[in-house]
């Protein structure tokens, strides 16, 4: 049967590049993109940096829209249905439930993405802030500017982009992180410390290896109590412990959800029509041969495309593969990392001890090159993110590495 009618769920940066992928492979059908958020679909990444650093002095800070409500309307030909989240999906009738109404498809992507976790027990209490919609930015941004004593809980990239800003600021902020160093679990323990002395170099209190006990106010956060007995005073506390994939609405849909919607390497859902993409997508990967849910700007806006074009044409449907990637902005420092973490063996490259300068660190698995990670290097990433997708050799990654080197040595 071919296609009319296209939904799709999610309203962020997957469910664009549904939608403009759509257009642009020639579907003139009907469109409708649903997304809870009140807002037009915005892009995330800048709301952890340039959105809390921003000085307008009118208090109004800009959205960072990916495109206009015009350009939706007219020039993508979009039904927008925003403010109200999915409730309910009936696949035996095609339907998705938005409210009170039921919106019938033919295709459908997912696109729900992921939400913030909570920290238990600090609900109700003011001034304790996770951070993932622009709401969540202007009410952090908004206590930043009222000069807060910041508690930071969780090292990772979100924390850690927060503490990089509120320092910038000039305000006293303090990270506290459960594992030995900040973003182990996406980089290991090795480079986590080198993440770690970005962090002291720039008078960030970096507490690792405890967590936090309680959150204490009458109203207001006031202090922090951490699992050591010390504790920190804060007026405000941003949590940043990670995110879950938003697929409870999906229960009693049939669907397999387990961290994730299960999909197969064309981000089939195994239901007919059925297709997912972005941080809610757990895809089976075939350059690595495992399954993966990723939650990083590229393989979103990527699995956004893919899914649509794939929903729209199911025969025809192509495998999404990739090489993970994803950044992160610390204190004027571009961190990347292509690939993945768990390996044999990591050898650093080049890692120059001053600040601001360059870092390069290699992964390898078995005899072929897994990850990378630099520092600072922006223009070398990306060459690693090609040798993993062609299964380049150890050696040949290393020696490239090294020959990198000596150009960064000499210039
Ligand atoms: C603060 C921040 C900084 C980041 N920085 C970086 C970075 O530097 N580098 C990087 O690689 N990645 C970064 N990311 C990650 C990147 O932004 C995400 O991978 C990307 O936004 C995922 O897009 P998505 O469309 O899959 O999901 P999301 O952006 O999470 O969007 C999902 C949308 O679906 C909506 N939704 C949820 N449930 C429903 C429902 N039932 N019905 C209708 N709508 C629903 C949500 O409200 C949301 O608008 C950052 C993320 C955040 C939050």
């Amino acid at each position: 049967m071919s296609v009319e009618h296209l939904v799709v769920v999610g309203a962020s940066l997957a469910g664009l590049r549904a939608v403009e992928a759509a257009r642009k492979a020639g579907f003139d059908g009907r469109i409708t993109l649903v997304g809870a958020e009140e807002h037009l679909p915005y892009d995330r990444p800048p709301l952890s940096k340039a959105f809390l650093e921003g000085d307008r002095l009118d208090g109004a800070p800009e959205i960072p829209l990916f495109r206009s409500g015009e350009t939706f309307r007219h020039e993508l030909d979009v039904h927008l249905m925003l403010g109200e989240p999915a409730t309910a999906l009936d696949p035996e009738r095609k339907v998705v439930c938005v409210g009170q109404r039921e919106v019938a498809y033919d295709a459908l992507v997912l696109a729900t993405g992921a939400t913030a976790r909570d920290l238990p027990g600090t609900q109700g209490l003011d001034g304790v802030h996770t951070l993932r919609t622009v709401d969540d930015a202007v009410a952090v941004r908004a206590a930043l500017e009222g000069g807060a004593r910041t508690v930071v809980v969780g090292a990772g990239f979100i924390g850690s982009e927060v503490a990089a800003t509120a320092r910038k600021r000039g305000l006293d902020v303090t990270v506290v992180e459960t594992l030995p160093t900040p973003l182990q679990a996406a980089v290991g323990r090795t480079m986590g410390e080198i993440c770690s002395s970005l962090h002291t170099r720039n008078a960030t209190g970096l507490r690792c290896g405890v967590s936090v006990d309680s959150v204490e106010g009458r109203a207001r956060v006031e202090r922090v109590v951490l699992s050591d007995g010390s504790v920190l005073d804060a007026d405000l506390v941003v949590v940043g412990i990670g995110a879950a994939p938003s697929t409870g609405w999906l229960a009693g849909s049939g669907l397999v959800v387990d961290d994730g919607i299960h999909c197969d390497a064309t981000l089939w859902t195994g239901v007919e029509g059925v297709y997912a993409a972005g941080d809610v997508a757990r895809w089976y990967n075939p350059l690595f041969d495992r399954a993966m849910r990723l939650e990083h700007w590229t393989s979103a806006a990527e699995q956004g495309a893919r899914a649509a074009r794939n929903a729209l044409d199911p025969p025809t449907a192509r495998s999404y593969s990739t090489v993970p990637y994803f950044w992160s902005d610390w204190y004027g420092s571009r961190i990347q990392f292509v690939g993945v973490a768990d390996a044999d063996e990591l050898v650093i490259v080049d890692a120059d001890p001053d600040p601001g300068s360059r870092c390069v660190a290699l992964y390898r698995a078995g005899d072929a090159v897994a990850g990378a990670m630099t520092i600072n290097a922006p223009t070398e990433i990306m060459k690693y993110r090609g040798m993993i997708a062609k299964r380049a050799s150890w050696r040949d990654a290393l020696s490239f590495a090294e020959s990198r080197r000596a150009v960064a040595g000499v210039s």
